[in-house]
């Protein structure tokens, strides 16, 4: 705990000593005692945390003293400490911004210990929040802690730039791991409503039958269970950002709810009849295509419009070059920082072998390989054994079998085929090729066996 600076104005060298001896009880409390108002003055060089002062000293009075500390520095809590009973000439320091007024007599002492670490447990609570701020600032100012290089990523930034100066609905869209929420949430942090909260829900994680009181909200008695009325996330988010992942998930029922709830900005709780304003930007994300979504049919044009706003695409991580090397240093430190270890660097075998996995999981899969090899390597080098890559995408299997094209093409449709039951229409259609072109693979495999 950091030790706390006290002033302690008191012209009686008696009184003083004793306020100083009880005070120094308090191994944290670092006390400096002064006899005038000007030694007070000349050493607020030295930011004291806590001043006390004596109402009467012999070259100022306690008021215009208060009033000298103040235009130096309004933010020193300070205590009068006064032989003057009269409520009012406390209430009148009190109003003039006084942290606490204490009466001089037998109590002093422990009235006024009792005062400092009421102040102190305020104080800390001020450099904590104050800290808070810093790191969430820090956190979020987003070209620090949005790692890459590459003009992909730039672009992100560019966008990311543009979106905060103003209110518009920001849809992001990139494979699962590439950072959208991380976009999402420097947006929100780095706009005006950043005070405000940052609201997200994840439709793929949400059942559906609880998905619109999760939205919306309800009232007591609205469905079976619901003994108590709860606030929706449209609500909650007010002021701030309501951030849809996965909003491709969402089915066509909520899509039109969703659509006139933002056409209206305002919410009904489910068993309610109340509307609710609200004001919050949206920001949305999808791993899918919407627009063809849209096409398909299972993707509401009225609400895509609505929703589309800017949007921003998240490269995967292997068109980003050489970007996967600075996130690999990057996760690197953060390992080595947070399991407080000696530093660790890529061999340049692993470098290579990170440069030429392609990624499925993207960024998200980069930091558990790293994190994996942090552990695993030795004499503070990861070599290539170390990266391990665990891909569930088996899309890197079929393509490093190394085939041709043609071989390629017979095998895509073949598992096609089997998947719509030999039905070769279907199949045709799914994969926009003549059925010709099927029946002749068909009859070429036949003559194989
Ligand atoms: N450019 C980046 N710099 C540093 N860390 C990043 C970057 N992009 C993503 N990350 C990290 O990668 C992980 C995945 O990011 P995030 O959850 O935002 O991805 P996502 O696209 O929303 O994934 P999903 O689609 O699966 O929800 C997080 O740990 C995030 O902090």
């Amino acid at each position: 705990m950091k030790s706390l600076k006290i002033f302690l104005i008191e012209d009686d060298p008696f009184f003083g000593e004793a306020l100083k001896y009880h005070l120094k009880l308090n191994p944290d409390f670092d006390i400096h005692l002064f006899k005038t108002g000007k030694e007070c003055i000349s050493n607020l060089y030295q930011k004291p945390d806590i001043i006390c002062l004596d109402f009467g000293l012999p070259d100022i009075t306690g008021d215009k003293l208060l009033k000298r500390i103040q235009e130096t520095n309004d933010k020193i809590p300070i205590i009068i400490i006064s032989g003057q009973e009269e409520i009012e000439v406390a209430v009148n320091f009190l109003k003039s911004g006084a942290a606490d007024y204490i009466i001089k007599n037998e109590h002093t002492k422990d009235i006024l210990w009792n005062s400092i670490n009421k102040i102190r447990e305020n104080l800390d609570l001020v450099s904590e929040v104050e800290d808070l701020k810093e790191q969430l600032e820090q956190k979020f100012s987003f070209e620090k802690t949005i790692i890459g290089q590459s003009d992909a990523i730039k672009n992100v930034f560019n966008k990311i730039n543009k979106s905060i100066k103003t209110n518009i609905n920001v849809s992001i869209t990139g494979e699962t791991g590439t950072g959208k929420e991380v976009v999402a949430k420097a947006i929100h942090y780095n706009s005006e409503r950043k005070n405000k909260p940052f609201i997200a829900i994840n439709m793929a994680a949400i059942p559906k039958d609880l998905m619109e009181s999760d939205f919306f909200g309800h009232e007591i008695g609205a469905f079976t269970g619901a003994n108590t009325r709860s606030i929706g996330k449209f609500e909650q988010a007010n002021g701030g950002t309501i951030f849809l992942d996965e909003i491709a998930e969402l089915d066509l029922n909520l899509q039109s709810k969703l659509l006139r709830v933002l056409q209206e900005r305002e919410v009904v709780r489910l068993g309610g009849n109340t509307k609710i304003k609200f004001d919050a930007r949206l920001i949305i994300a999808t791993h899918k295509d919407l627009a063809q979504e849209v096409k398909k049919g299972s993707f509401r044009e009225d609400l895509y419009y609505r929703i589309i706003g800017l949007p921003i695409e998240l490269p995967p991580l292997r068109e980003r070059g050489n970007d996967t090397l600075l996130l690999a240093k990057y996760f690197i430190d953060l390992f080595v920082k947070d399991n407080k270890m000696k530093s660790i660097i890529l061999s340049k075998e692993a470098k290579d072998k990170l440069l030429k996995y392609h990624f499925p999981g993207n960024i998200r899969e980069l930091k558990s390989v790293i994190d994996l090899a942090c552990v695993m390597c030795e004499n503070g080098e990861i070599l290539s054994d170390d990266l391990t890559f665990n891909s569930i995408n088996s899309t890197d299997f079929f393509l490093s079998e190394e085939k041709t094209l043609k071989e390629y093409t017979a095998e895509i449709i073949l598992h096609y085929l089997k998947k719509n039951r030999n039905d070769v229409l279907k199949t045709a259609k799914k994969l926009d090729i003549g059925k010709s072109t099927i029946y002749n693979l068909i009859q070429s495999s036949e003559k194989l066996k």
